[in-house]
């Protein structure tokens, strides 16, 4: 998720002046951001500084990440024609993710570098509604009244999916998550037709480096067992259905299990520690219905979030899972 930086002081000291953009093709602050959550916090591994839009940056998309909305297209795709811009990046497009990753992998010792990409339906949404939306009207009327322009769309995403994601891979990430975002604004109809043949690709052609894939998308409680199906290793959950209750959809149609991750609140870390302590060992509980159980927060770390608590719930969770 969005997680290693805003809440931070020492990110926003090192951001001061520069873009998120530009921020992500400078290999110094990318190391030095992926690697201040995990100095600070003793996380077990460290999520890529980059963003979901940055591969399509990279090959010339009109785009901009507005801070505090998010990432804005300047010509939204609305046909065939809009589509030339969407490439998969070569390698020599984003020098600066290879020098960053392998200098990170240097420096984390032990410690893995998760790389991360959009998924077709996720990035598809900024595409075609032009930013950030709450009903992803254009985008659903778009599968729905032209479903060849969608699934080309689409298809053209997950190979920019796979070309980012192998480039992080190569350069030596050891695991790698498929932010879907977004998906669960989706029926399980329209996934399994629209959206579902496209990520599985991106798993397909990944599985090839033999690394962890992980899948992770909001409000995807009821598309958890397509998204399962999809390819991933494991399945990240956010914090509306118990992780047991998740074990439970992905296998109840057949499914292999798999390990979770997940689904603390990000509400909650501003409750208190007297709420939050058993909320954590409920989640702890609960993941023990998985096949391996990554504790994470539901969705990304808000800006306003207090550095002290995240710093305590880890060194909860370690303490924790150890006994
Ligand atoms: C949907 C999505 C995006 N980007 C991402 C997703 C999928 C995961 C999720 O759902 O959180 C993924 C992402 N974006 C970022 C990371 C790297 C890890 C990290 O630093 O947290 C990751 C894994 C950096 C970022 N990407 C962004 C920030 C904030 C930039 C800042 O202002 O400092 C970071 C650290 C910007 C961004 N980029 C995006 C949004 C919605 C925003 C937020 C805009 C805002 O509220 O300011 C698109």
């Amino acid at each position: 998720m969005r997680q290693a930086g805003r809440s931070l002081p020492e990110y926003r000291a090192v951001r001061e002046g520069t873009t998120m953009l530009e921020s992500c093709t400078r290999p110094d602050l990318v190391v030095e951001i992926t690697l201040q959550p995990v100095r600070r916090y003793g996380v077990d591994a460290a999520i890529f500084f980059s963003d979901i839009v940055l591969p399509l940056k990279a090959v010339g998309v009109d785009l901009e990440i507005k801070p505090g909305i998010g990432p804005v297209i300047a010509t939204p795709v609305r046909s065939f024609d809009d589509l030339d811009p969407v490439r998969p990046v070569e390698p020599s497009d984003v020098p600066y993710v290879t020098d960053s990753v392998k200098q990170l992998v240097s420096e984390l010792g032990g410690t893995p570098l998760i790389g991360f990409a959009g998924a077709p339906f996720t990035v598809a949404s900024y595409l075609v509604e032009g930013g950030p939306s709450k009903d992803y009207a254009k985008t659903k009327s778009l599968m729905h009244s032209d479903p060849k322009l969608w699934h080309a769309l689409a298809d053209r995403l997950a190979e920019v999916a796979i070309a980012y994601l192998s480039v992080q891979v190569e350069a030596g990430a050891s695991a790698i998550q498929l932010f879907d975002s977004w998906a669960g604004a989706l029926s399980p109809r329209d996934y399994a037709e629209f959206v579902q043949p496209h990520s599985a690709k991106v798993f397909a052609a990944l599985a090839q480096y033999g690394v962890p894939k992980i899948h992770f998308g909001v409000n995807t409680g009821e598309l958890l067992p397509l998204m399962s199906e999809a390819g991933a290793d494991v399945v990240g959950v956010d914090w509306r259905v118990p992780l047991d209750e998740a074990v439970r959809r992905i296998t109840a149609a057949g499914g292999a299990p798999k390990p979770v991750q997940g689904n603390l609140d990000p509400a909650l870390l501003s409750a208190g520690w007297d709420a939050l302590e058993p909320e954590i060992d409920r989640i702890l509980a609960e993941g023990q219905a998985a096949l391996g159980h990554i504790f994470n927060l539901g969705h990304g770390v808000p800006p306003t979030a207090d550095p002290e608590v995240l710093h305590q719930i880890v060194r909860a969770v370690h303490e924790k899972s150890a006994r």
